[in-house]
């Protein structure tokens, strides 16, 4: 008797068959600590029920202390490990962190285009906590007139934003206005985060999609255990974006994710400590809510949830 036991001759074409779980990909710097870069966002994909793959623009030599050391990836092999991932993985979203240089942004940007990417989140890393430059001062107007015009949504911190507008941002009515002119560059919708507010009762982030702001804001959390919140919290919405939630739900989801990982601190390190990734409640966070505002004025506000 013949007993073939795998008739196939082949594999099956991995496009052909219906993934289990949802796939992101992010293309970032390797934060050797485990806190931020890449390491943060593969963690957070699989806490968040999405797989993840990636593509390195950069090895750091990197702890809670600060940067000791920066290499980065020739730009065709970043291009070319985009290819390998965007051809047989498909993932539905991509991010990108910590970029570095302008040759880097360019290779992802034509990348971005020629696969058309519809979900792509812009984390524009510029500076880590201990204030090392994770990005070359001439590739921010790479940056700007490169990659976010291909965006979904970008996701600046303060100084990010500042860096990026060349305005000062102090009062709401600056991020407001900062917002406003990131959106016009071509991103869809623009994320402004609060961490760097200087309000210590609530953190409170800002998203616009052109027409109506968005707040959402979270009690405050007094820990130096802050290593890595702005990469942690691009992949949350990343992730939920990929398991195909609106802007909204996806930012929310991030807020919630970032508010639980900072909640009960991990202790690991002398310095800016990781947040921790584990056992996410999906119900989410008590705390955290948000509410639209008409972009031009202050009335109309109402709870949404
Ligand atoms: N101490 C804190 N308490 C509560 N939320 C925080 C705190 N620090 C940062 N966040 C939140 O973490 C996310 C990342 O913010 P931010 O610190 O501004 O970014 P980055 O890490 O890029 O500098 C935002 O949602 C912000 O509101
Ligand atoms: C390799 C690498 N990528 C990004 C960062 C910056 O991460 P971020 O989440 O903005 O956190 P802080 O540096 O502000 O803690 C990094 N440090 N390393």
């Amino acid at each position: 008797m013949n007993i073939s036991l795998n008739k196939q001759q082949h594999p099956p074409e991995p496009s052909r068959q219906a993934p289990l779980v949802p796939a992101a990909a992010t293309i970032a710097g390797s934060d050797s600590g485990g806190g931020a870069g890449i390491q943060a966002d593969l963690k957070t994909f699989q806490e968040l029920g999405v797989f993840g793959a990636s593509a390195l623009t950069a090895v750091t030599a990197q702890n809670t202390l600060g940067v000791h050391g920066v290499h980065p990836i020739p730009p065709s092999m970043v291009t070319a490990q985009i290819d390998a991932v965007a051809e047989d993985i498909g993932p539905a979203a991509w991010k990108t962190g910590m970029l570095f240089s302008a040759e880097i942004i360019e290779a992802v940007a034509d990348r971005a285009s020629f696969y058309k990417w519809s979900r792509l989140v812009v984390d524009p890393v510029m500076i880590a906590k201990g204030g090392a430059s994770l990005l070359q001062e001439n590739a921010v107007q790479a940056l700007r007139s490169l990659l976010l015009p291909l965006a979904q949504v970008v996701t600046p911190n303060i100084p990010e934003a500042e860096a990026l507008t060349g305005m000062r941002i102090e009062a709401m009515a600056d991020r407001k206005e900062a917002a406003r002119r990131i959106h016009a560059w071509g991103v869809k919708y623009v994320v402004l985060k609060g961490g760097h507010g200087g309000n210590r009762a609530q953190s409170l982030d800002l998203l616009y999609d052109g027409r109506v702001f968005t707040e959402f804001a979270a009690p405050w959390i007094e820990t130096r255990h802050t290593h890595g919140t702005g990469c942690t919290f691009a992949a949350a919405l990343t992730a939920g974006l990929a398991s195909g939630l609106p802007m909204d739900e996806g930012v929310l989801l991030a807020k919630r994710f970032i508010q639980a990982a900072l909640t009960n601190p991990l202790n690991l390190g002398a310095g800016h400590g990781p947040t921790n990734h584990w056992g996410y409640n999906r119900q989410g966070t008590a705390g955290v809510f948000f509410q639209t505002a008409p972009a031009a004025a202050g009335e109309g506000e109402g709870w949404l949830r």
